[in-house]
């Protein structure tokens, strides 16, 4: 006869009852003997904050369970689950809980990013577990892996695809020629998209997340500060095409890599911006609103984490999975350490990144031009890897004009930056009609 105590239940409190807090609470409530099973003791959601409490939402709650004062549910939570998003109050009632003794858990990718190395902090001497594995690549267990699973190895490199309605709205004008605000209202209309979309297509997001990924690979806090980013809204659908005949695909890229820096040391470069991909990369196949994450580590080689990196119900299951590890770590006693810091590598700026650059010029058709143009990327040390020449017509006098994809090999940024400048400069160069980075070649 097991005659031990049974466990007290653990208290959770979620704040915020949204496109994933209702979800949550939907599987917490539904799903609580086998989630307190797993979790070694049962699991009672005590509380729901919301705004309004008449509000109409996705799921139906017991009465009793919704409250306006999200504070004095934080103060009686063993663990706190802040859905809300937004800087405020989700910052200030998640100091609090971690204030009482709480676990956290949150999605909340923008406030990590920007304030997360003083909640780790914090939560680091109060001795308690902050977990996030929502806030980057929604479902997709990446944080998880990547902290511990990958802890024996080196990361030397992290490619993501890490925002679903950009990849969405690219892989629209990839595969039906669409123009970008074309793309953006498909994405929109389809629920993919916010109303206010500039997050996610001027690379915001992207970078946040980029932010939390470099943290975790590289055992040192990055912010997004450290973060170089672009969106895609200057991305035309001349570009997608042009990329598809050479074997390309254009994806927003958030890439996070271990790098020299001037001197040979260590430095990690942070980046976000729309990418060339050959199409026979994994992540060229990542299509819709998926997400996917490739990581290279010294010992493991190659991996891809691959799945749905936002929706309700997906999102959930990445906070639960946070709410019952951090529930077991409180059966067996002890936080658990959700990150290490001793890394101490500096976040080096985007000049010091080394790849490879697709550029598109419309040069006049005349003796000497490729020469001039070829004597400065010699002349800025960077190679060139393919070049094709289209020649068009350009008036009725016969005239014609060419255009020139140039495909470099990989060099410093700063170098592949003055060399555009210096050729846009050329009195033979009509137009630089695009310049992207290109990856995994
Ligand atoms: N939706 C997704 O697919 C997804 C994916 C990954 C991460 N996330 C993150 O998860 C978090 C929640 O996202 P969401 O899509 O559910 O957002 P949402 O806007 O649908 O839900 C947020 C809810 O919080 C409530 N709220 C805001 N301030 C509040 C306050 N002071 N008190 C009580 N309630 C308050 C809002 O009324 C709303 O119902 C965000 O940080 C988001 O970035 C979302
Ligand atoms: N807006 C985000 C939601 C998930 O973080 C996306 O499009 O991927
Ligand atoms: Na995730």
């Amino acid at each position: 006869m097991n005659t031990s105590t049974p466990p007290s239940p653990i208290r959770i409190a979620l704040l915020g009852c949204g496109t994933v807090g209702s979800q949550v609470a939907r599987i917490l409530l539904a799903d609580a003997e086998d989630l307190g099973n797993r979790a070694g003791a049962p699991l009672e959601l005590v509380g729901v904050a919301v705004r309004t409490l008449d509000a109409q939402r996705d799921v139906e709650l017991p009465d009793g369970l919704l409250t306006l004062d999200a504070e004095s549910l934080v103060a009686n939570a063993d663990i706190v689950i802040e859905l809300m998003g937004g800087m405020e109050p989700a910052k200030s009632l998640i100091l609090r809980a971690i204030d009482h003794g709480a676990a956290v858990v949150s999605g909340n990718k923008a406030l990590l990013a920007q304030d997360g190395p003083e909640l780790y902090e914090q939560a680091d001497a109060a001795g308690v577990q902050l977990s996030y594995e929502a806030a980057v690549a929604g479902a997709i267990p990446i944080l998880r892996p990547i902290r511990d699973s990958l802890s024996g190895d080196r990361i030397t490199r992290v490619l993501g695809i890490v925002n679903g309605t950009t990849n969405y709205i690219l892989d629209q004008m990839d595969s039906t020629g669409a123009r970008f605000a074309d793309a953006l209202k498909t994405a929109q209309d389809l629920g993919y998209a916010e109303a206010d979309p500039t997050a996610d297509i001027e690379g915001h997001d992207a970078a946040a997340k980029a932010a939390i990924l470099a943290s975790l690979s590289f055992h040192t806090r990055f912010a997004l500060e450290n973060v170089f980013f672009e969106g895609i809204t200057s991305v035309t659908a001349q570009d997608i095409a042009s990329a598809a005949e050479d074997g390309y695909v254009v994806k927003l890229l958030a890439i996070a890599e271990l790098l020299g820096d001037a001197s040979g040391a260590d430095g990690v470069g942070v980046r976000v911006h729309p990418t060339l991909l050959p199409r026979s990369h994994p992540l060229a196949a990542v299509r819709g609103a998926f997400n996917a994450v490739f990581v290279e580590a010294e010992n493991a080689g190659e991996l891809m984490f691959y799945g749905q990196g936002a929706g309700g119900t997906p999102t959930a299951s990445a906070v639960l999975g946070d709410v019952v590890s951090a529930a077991r770590r409180m059966v067996l006693g002890g936080p658990g350490r959700t990150e290490t810091t001793t890394g101490h590598v500096p976040a080096l700026g985007i000049d010091a990144v080394r790849t490879s650059y697709c550029i598109a010029l419309q040069v006049v058709d005349e003796p000497g031009v490729l020469a001039q143009i070829s004597r400065l990327f010699a002349a800025n040390g960077v190679s060139i890897e393919t070049m094709r020449q289209r020649i068009r017509p350009s008036g009725p006098d016969g005239s014609t004009t060419a255009e020139l994809r140039i495909v470099t090999h990989r060099a410093l940024e700063a170098s592949l930056a003055a060399t555009v400048r210096q050729v846009a400069e050329l009195e033979v160069i009509t137009a630089v009609s695009s310049v992207l980075r290109v990856e995994g070649i």
